[in-house]
């Protein structure tokens, strides 16, 4: 039977060549081979089918989870794929379950804070998956507040142990993903007592991790050791495929080597000693770690909602506004739709590409640490804090938006949305709270404005080196074409940033304790932080497009995205350029007008555009979003799929129904 390409009208209004943006999306033809590999290798297999995961309850969905996470393996066996191969592999069954936690973060946590020794014994073991790994920090007491967490590691020096002990209910370990019920070991953060003595009680660096034995070997707990899953969470399917769990310990002994021993040691007399070229802030490196994965991945999530919004848009006709009855008006063409989809659209590509960057600079920084230059620590550190602070966020408020921008069938498990937003909603509260994280990046910027003439500004923050400038050339736009320049662009965001930052800063300078004023400017704070990371999302847009970038339409496709994303944060945020002074209102209702000129240019290229990403059909798991378009009959059917609709009689009718309709509720 041939297949019909619903879609087929609207993609061939493209203007580029769809084919060279795949590799620009990938990040490289290889990339994209690799990817392209694994998306159908994991579509093509039954064992990885997901429709059905929102119908089943919290056991069985479990289970089937531990299915797929061995099937899983025993490809990467079977095929020998490389660890990168196997990365994507997890990520196309798009299932959280505990390989990513081993992989993301217990190696990780070994490989950053163990010492040689240590790695030699432990990263074999864990890479063959003989034993498997989580990372337990949060508590039930403490989440942001890493100090205060109060899990407790005392040396005992005569039979050469530490004794891990949980003083307190709230000392609990709370949520770790793949404690639960699988993890076999626990990367354990706690505070360390040696001699009686605190260390580093005083500073914020009071926690040392440890890494050990969970279970014996019938996975019956050790000795002294609770452990369990934190309960059920919010949406069906979604996270609850993985078992973040509680663990508690009762004066648990373990052998002295078993403190991850990089930062500082205990020695088998009781002294304690730290390394004096290692910064503390090294025991935070894991979450700097995968706050970069974060930045890196979250753009397919984003994408994959966009996909499945601007497809249905495509094809989904309502009236135009001169006739009621007659439906002709794509949904695509509403100028409202259009403000509400394109800006995500844009926002997609935008993530996508301070990813890459991120990624670069994470990879520089692990390279310089490795070499005892921790120079560059805190710009990576607010970089990707802030970075995985915004882009997390404008996620899950994308996919929320697509979901509407779908109407009632967004509504629908079978669009895809519900799940993936329930999936995606808690990457705004781990490995951070966003706010908090926010916070970092103010602390940061403030930092970098207050030393301005004695310490020179850099990476992300050199913009501020020119803060005289800033501070006094307001904006030359005159005309609306005036707004699409990549150097006028970047201008305002360094303008409004810098203007916010030192606003900020010299109000925080007429308090007297600098705590308390960074407690009451807090919310002026995140402001100058989603400033600051959005002149960094904008600008490594625009030094992309400087880059030579191959293929028919794809630079001038990229270039109405960068501009789209960049002055819908300039209306959007028009109230931080008015109020700074650097635009006029005309300026910005200039702003505004070219963004509907946009909007009009990329409207041709949209479906061109999220077929770009190269998505399956199995991994957006949508029948409004499928590659086709063939939405109705599917959407018919996927109704008579849902086991509700196995019978016309549910149970409860006879007890609860007839009783109404033949008048003996009484009998009840
Ligand atoms: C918010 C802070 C950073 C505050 O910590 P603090 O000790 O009070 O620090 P401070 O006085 O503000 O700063 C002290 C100093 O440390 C620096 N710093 C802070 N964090 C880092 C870092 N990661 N790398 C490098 N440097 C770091 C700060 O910039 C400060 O530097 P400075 O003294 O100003 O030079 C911290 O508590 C924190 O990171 N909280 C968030 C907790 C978190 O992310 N938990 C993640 C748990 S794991 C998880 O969620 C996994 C989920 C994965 C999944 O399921 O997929
Ligand atoms: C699905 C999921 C998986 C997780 N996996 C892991 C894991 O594998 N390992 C692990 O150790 N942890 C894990 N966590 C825990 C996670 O890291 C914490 O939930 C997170 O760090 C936030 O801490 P909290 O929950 O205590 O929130 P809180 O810190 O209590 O925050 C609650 C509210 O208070 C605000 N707030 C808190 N502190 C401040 C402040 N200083 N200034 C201003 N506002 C503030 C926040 O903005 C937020 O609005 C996971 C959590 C979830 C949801």
């Amino acid at each position: 039977m041939e297949l019909v390409d619903h879609l087929r009208d609207e993609r061939n209004k493209a203007q580029f060549d769809v084919e060279a943006m795949k590799v620009v999306w990938a990040g490289s033809p290889q990339e994209l081979q690799l990817c392209d590999r694994m998306a159908n290798l994991v579509a093509n297999h039954p064992a990885f089918e997901k429709l059905k995961r929102p119908m089943l309850v919290r056991k069985e969905l479990f289970k089937n989870s531990l299915r797929k996470a061995a099937y899983a393996r025993k490809l990467v066996i079977d095929l020998g794929l490389s660890e990168e191969e196997a990365k994507w592999l997890r990520f196309y069954i798009d299932e959280p379950t505990y390989p990513d936690l081993h992989w993301g973060m217990f190696i990780p946590a070994i490989e950053g804070q163990g010492s040689e020794e240590q790695k030699e014994k432990w990263l074999p073991l864990s890479r063959n998956m003989q034993i498997i790994g989580c990372y337990a920090q949060t508590e039930m007491g403490h989440g942001s507040n890493v100090q205060g967490l109060e899990t407790t590691a005392t040396f005992d020096a005569q039979q050469d142990h530490f004794i891990i002990h949980s003083p307190t209910l709230t000392s609990t370990k709370w949520w770790p993903g793949g404690l639960g019920k699988v993890s076999t070991h626990a990367v354990v953060y706690a505070r360390l007592i040696v001699n009686g003595e605190f260390h580093g009680v005083h500073g914020w660096y009071n926690y040392y991790s440890f890494s050990f034995f969970l279970y014996l070997e019938d996975h019956s707990p050790l000795p002294g050791i609770t452990v369990g899953d934190v309960g059920l969470k919010f949406g069906n399917g979604a996270y609850n495929t993985m078992d973040n769990g509680l663990l508690r310990f009762h004066h648990v002994r373990i052998p002295r080597n078993q403190m991850l021993m990089r930062v500082s040691q205990v020695s088998r007399e009781g002294k304690y000693m730290q390394c004096d070229d290692v910064p503390r802030q090294l025991i935070y490196g894991t979450m700097v770690s995968v706050r970069q994965t974060i930045v890196a991945m979250v753009s397919r999530t984003l994408s994959r909602a966009v996909c499945i919004a601007t497809r249905y848009s495509a094809l989904r006709r309502q009236h135009s506004s001169s006739s009621l009855v007659v439906p002709c008006f794509l949904m695509i063409d509403y100028q409202s739709q259009q403000s509400r989809l394109f800006p995500l659209l844009a926002s997609a590509y935008a993530f996508k590409f301070v990813g890459e960057w991120l990624k670069w600079l994470y990879t520089d920084v692990k390279q310089r640490l490795e070499a005892n230059d921790f120079s560059t620590l805190p710009e990576a550190h607010a970089s990707t804090a802030g970075l995985k602070s915004l882009t997390t966020s404008a996620t899950v408020d994308g996919i929320e938006e697509c979901m509407k921008l779908c109407g009632g069938d967004g509504y629908l498990v079978s669009s895809g949305l519900p799940e993936l937003f329930a999936v995606s909603v808690p990457a705004c509260t781990y490995e951070g709270d966003n706010t908090v994280l926010m916070l970092q990046v103010a602390r940061f910027v403030v930092k970098t404005v207050s030393e301005v003439g004695y310490k020179e500004p850099l990476g992300t923050s050199s913009y501020i080196r020119r803060l005289n400038t800033l501070l006094h050339n307001n904006c030359l736009v005159q005309t609306g074409e005036d707004w699409v320049k990549g150097d006028r662009i970047v201008e305002a965001f360094e303008a409004r940033a810098a203007r916010m930052a030192v606003t900020c800063t010299q109000h925080l300078a007429k308090f007297q304790d600098p705590e308390q004023g960074f407690s009451e400017l807090s919310a002026d704070l995140v402001e100058v932080a989603v400033a600051h990371c959005q002149l960094i999302v904008v600008s490594k847009f625009v030094e992309k497009l400087a880059q030579d970038i191959p293929g028919k339409g794809v630079k001038e496709a990229l270039e109405v995205l960068c501009y789209v994303y960049a002055l819908f944060l300039v209306h959007k945020h028009q109230g931080d350029f008015l109020v700074t002074g650097y635009l006029t209102p005309k300026q910005a209702s200039l702003a505004n007008r070219q963004l509907r000129i946009l909007y009009s240019r990329l409207r041709p290229n949209a479906i061109a555009l999220v077929d770009a990403f190269n998505h399956t059909d199995h991994y957006l798991s949508s029948v409004v979003g499928r590659y086709d378009g063939n939405v109705y009959p599917n959407l018919y059917q996927a109704a008579f799929n849902d086991p509700f609709n196995d019978s016309h009689v549910p149970d409860g009718y006879h007890q609860y129904i007839h009783p109404i309709l033949n008048q003996t509720l009484a009998k009840l």
